[in-house]
């Protein structure tokens, strides 16, 4: 039988101690209920003695109505020289209505004197009484034993003292913090497993990433007897953040061996509830987050993508959908005729690969790449160039000429506009458009030549627009890179664009943006509607 290891998120209390993390009560409530489905036993939704969006947070709460989670609520022990029943914290989160606290103590000798500033003797009987007084309310306790690590070091005896008080109170868990992130994963395995043969309450492990070992260090803990972590999605938190879960559930669950946090249903969404939570806390996910980043299981290099092709076990360590992610494959300068194998069976088209056009293309590609286009995050300006080498473009409308008119007058703001003029199926049509910018003002004159035609082009939008400099050294006259996302109400593409110029290197991927979505859209010709098939399509 698995070992249960009992997984305590914190990211809407300690998670929202990162630097430029911000949640409304509405996005802890939707991350609350994210967490749920997961499978995440303990949630604490934060510290209702901190401020009113928390005391909020745990009035509606119970709204939810959650499946698996119980929702806890934070706080500190009594203060000092105050009594349990009078103290503000300990109030606040009896009047949550939480049938769980969770509530730290100091485990170390030198924060009892200098933080607190008190006596090691106040300290302990600050435990005791908080833990004993939320027991005879009737709720379960969690002890977070602050510093515990550092504390151990300094002075084992005080450090274990004060966690004996928190047994002799009552707590049902006594969680081991390592606050100030500084320890290394033998020494925690090592305390732990000390404290796990010292006391009868389950252990559990707190610990922060400021040495990146949060996630080890977790690991270690649960190794040597620890039974809860705690830690927060995509390792959100104070300084480097706390130990990431979105690792540490498949870590030990898929490669420890003998735990189990949650249902392998609930794992297969570990993905989609990381980039989830990403979203909501406006925090972006490192590409390359373990596990569940999109360059997670991406493969670049040629050799990698041919091996993999063979046997996924090749080069990943795990089965993508155990996490449910997926395998990727970037076609780039290190790319080989098996990228583009791939690349071609992903994108549903249909041609020869065995021919010479291939070697032509994949040459093609690491030409384009050395000049500073960059195909990996624009997969359909790569798809237009791989239809292009097989001929299988649809050539739905041809640019003749395009004028631009960029005005300051006065303290007006500055004014542009454009004039474009465009074959499109046959006839010739000149538009003219403003834009809040030269580049708006193109993308519009556009879309406005091509939208009595293709009546669906309103329903696209440019969703993002990165410009990167890419030969710095020549200052003014240097390239760029244009990135452009676009989308519509099914899907979002990316292109690029490359030139010495930024309106041209923008234009270039507006074009490829508008061509890669018009293919296969209905045209409208002297008022008769055709459906264009998508060419070189297979339908599997
Ligand atoms: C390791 C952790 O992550 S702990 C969580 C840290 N997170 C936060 O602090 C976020 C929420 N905090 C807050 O909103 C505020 O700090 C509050 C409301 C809790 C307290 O605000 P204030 O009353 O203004 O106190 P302030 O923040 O300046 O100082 C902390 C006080 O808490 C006391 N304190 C610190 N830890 C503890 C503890 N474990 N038990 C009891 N008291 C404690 C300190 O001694 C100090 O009190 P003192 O000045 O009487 O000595
Ligand atoms: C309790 C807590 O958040 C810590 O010690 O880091």
């Amino acid at each position: 039988m698995p070992q249960q290891v009992t997984i305590f998120d914190t990211t809407l209390r300690d998670g929202t101690q990162g630097e430029g993390v911000s949640l409304t009560v509405e996005d802890k409530l939707k991350i609350a209920a994210k967490l749920d489905d997961l499978g995440i036993h303990y949630i604490e939704g934060g510290w209702p003695g901190s401020n009113g969006k928390d005391i909020e947070f745990f009035k509606r709460v119970a709204s939810l109505s959650l499946k698996h989670a119980k929702v806890t609520a934070f706080g500190s022990t009594r203060r000092k020289g105050v009594k349990p029943e009078e103290d503000g914290n300990l109030k606040a989160i009896l009047e949550s209505g939480v049938r769980v606290a969770t509530i730290f103590g100091k485990s170390w000798d030198f924060q009892v004197t200098t933080a607190l500033q008190t006596t090691l003797e106040e300290n302990e009987a600050m435990i005791y009484d908080s833990v004993r007084y939320l027991k005879e309310q009737g709720l379960e306790v969690i002890y977070d034993a602050e510093h515990f690590f550092d504390g151990y070091k300094n002075n084992r005896d005080y450090a274990l003292g004060t966690i004996r008080k928190a047994e002799a109170a009552g707590a049902d868990w006594i969680v081991l913090c390592d606050t100030n992130g500084g320890s290394m994963p033998g020494e925690i395995a090592a305390i732990v497993a000390d404290v796990v043969a010292s006391v009868k309450t389950p252990i559990g492990i707190h610990a922060h990433n400021d040495c990146e070992l949060g996630v080890a260090n977790s690991l270690a803990a649960v190794q040597a007897g620890a039974r809860q972590v705690q830690g927060t999605f995509n390792g959100l938190g104070e300084r480097c953040g706390n130990a990431n879960l979105v690792s540490v559930i498949p870590n030990l669950q898929l490669k420890l061996g003998g735990y189990r946090c949650v249902s392998d249903e609930q794992l297969a969404t570990l993905t989609s509830a990381a980039r989830y939570v990403s979203e909501i806390a406006n925090v972006g996910m490192p590409v390359n987050q373990p596990y569940v980043g999109s360059a997670a299981f991406a493969h670049k290099g040629g050799i990698h993508v041919s091996a993999v092709l063979r046997h996924s076990k090749t080069y990943e360590h795990i089965e993508p959908e155990l996490v449910g992610n997926r395998q990727r494959v970037l076609v780039s300068e290190l790319a080989g005729q098996s990228n583009l194998v791939f690349k071609a069976q992903e994108m549903n088209l249909d041609f020869d690969l065995e021919n010479e056009s291939t070697k032509r293309l994949i040459q093609t590609i690491k030409d384009m790449e050395h000049r500073g286009y960059q195909f990996e995050g624009a997969d359909a300006s790569l798809e237009l160039l791989i239809r292009k080498a097989y001929d299988k473009q649809e050539n739905v409308f041809t640019i003749e000429s395009f004028k631009l008119l960029v005005e300051k007058t006065g303290d007006n703001p500055v004014a542009s506009e454009a004039i474009v003029k465009v074959k499109v199926h046959g006839e010739t049509v000149y538009t003219a458009a403003e834009g809040n910018g030269p580049v708006n003002a193109l993308d519009n004159a556009l879309r406005k030549a091509l939208e009595t035609y293709y009546p669906d082009i309103r329903d696209i939008h440019l969703t993002d627009y990165k410009v990167r400099v890419i030969n710095e050294k020549d200052a003014t006259a240097a390239k760029v890179r244009v990135l452009i996302e676009s989308s519509d109400f099914d899907a979002s593409w990316n292109t690029v664009g490359v030139s010495e110029n930024v309106i041209e290197a923008s234009w270039e991927a507006i074009l490829d943006s508008i061509r890669y979505a018009l293919i296969g859209r209905t045209v409208v010709l002297d008022n008769r509607e055709e459906k264009h098939e998508r060419i070189g399509i297979v339908n599997h």
